[in-house]
């Protein structure tokens, strides 16, 4: 395989942890999750730490930091307490993500693009204690060009509206988009993943990306886990996607 076209995965953990809110308990345990993830051949592990906690909490997040070998892909919303709480923290990666709380997941991309001063602001906070820096955005060229004038390395492209669609027509048309959202972001000089809604029936097509660097999957591996075991599922999916990407 060459290098232009191998691809990593992020596996994310956060519905673990959705299934031991639902009741309180001490299992299942999101920290086992990526571990066993990681002994799958998981590239790293991503965890959103919601405003209102509705998975991870911030114990998942602190003992991840202390037991992974690979590395973490920290997603967060853009307010104060969620800074402080990075440099505290010190991951390898941040992703800044857009967070409402009534919303049922992350349904569009980061309005880098109507808050510039905000975000360069949070990026070089973020980036003075370490971390790379990524933006959750859309497809959308207004906004991988503020992404790459705020200073972040790099972005991940939202495919929930690929992800969605409805016809195939749609779909061919949310695909042609995201390609295209790679190259700009390539053009520009970021370094370009792509994540949300993916599963082992739609990843491929994002896989075979050229420049793709990450793809970042967790609902999917989460609910296959279920009927086949945590790193069997994880297993498929990096197969899933290094052939995809050795092929496109
Ligand atoms: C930003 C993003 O896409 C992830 O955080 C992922 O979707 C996690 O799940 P929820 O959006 O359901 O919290
Ligand atoms: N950033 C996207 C992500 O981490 C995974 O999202 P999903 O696979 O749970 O939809």
């Amino acid at each position: 395989m060459t290098e232009a076209n191998r691809i990593l995965l992020g596996v994310n953990v956060d519905h673990v942890a959705t299934l031991r809110q639902a009741r309180g308990t001490r299992y299942p345990d999101p920290v086992k999750a990526a571990l066993d993830a990681e002994e799958a051949g998981a590239d790293g592990i991503t965890v959103h730490l919601r405003e209102d906690r509705r998975h991870v909490q911030e114990r998942d997040v602190l003992m991840m930091k202390d037991a992974l070998q690979t590395r973490m892909n920290f997603e967060m919303g853009v307010t104060e307490a969620m800074l402080a709480f990075a440099e505290q923290l010190r991951p390898e990666h941040v992703c800044l993500v857009p967070e409402t709380r009534q919303e049922l997941t992350t349904e569009g991309g980061l309005d880098v693009a109507g808050q510039e001063v905000r975000i360069r602001e949070a990026v070089e906070r973020l980036r003075a204690c370490g971390a790379e820096v990524s933006l959750f955005i859309d497809a959308d060229p207004r906004q991988i060009e503020a992404a790459a004038r705020v200073g972040a390395p790099a972005i991940e492209l939202h495919t929930g509206r690929y992800a969605d669609a409805h016809s195939v027509a749609e779909r061919a048309c949310e695909l042609a988009r995201i390609r295209d959202g790679v190259e700009a972001g390539l053009s520009h000089g970021l370094i370009v993943n792509a994540g949300h809604g993916l599963h082992y029936h739609n990843a491929e097509a994002i896989a075979a990306i050229r420049g793709v660097n990450e793809l970042n999957i967790g609902h999917a591996i989460v609910a296959h886990a279920l009927f086949v075991g945590f790193k069997q599922a994880v297993k498929e999916m990096k197969h899933l996607i290094l052939s995809a990407a050795a092929r496109g």
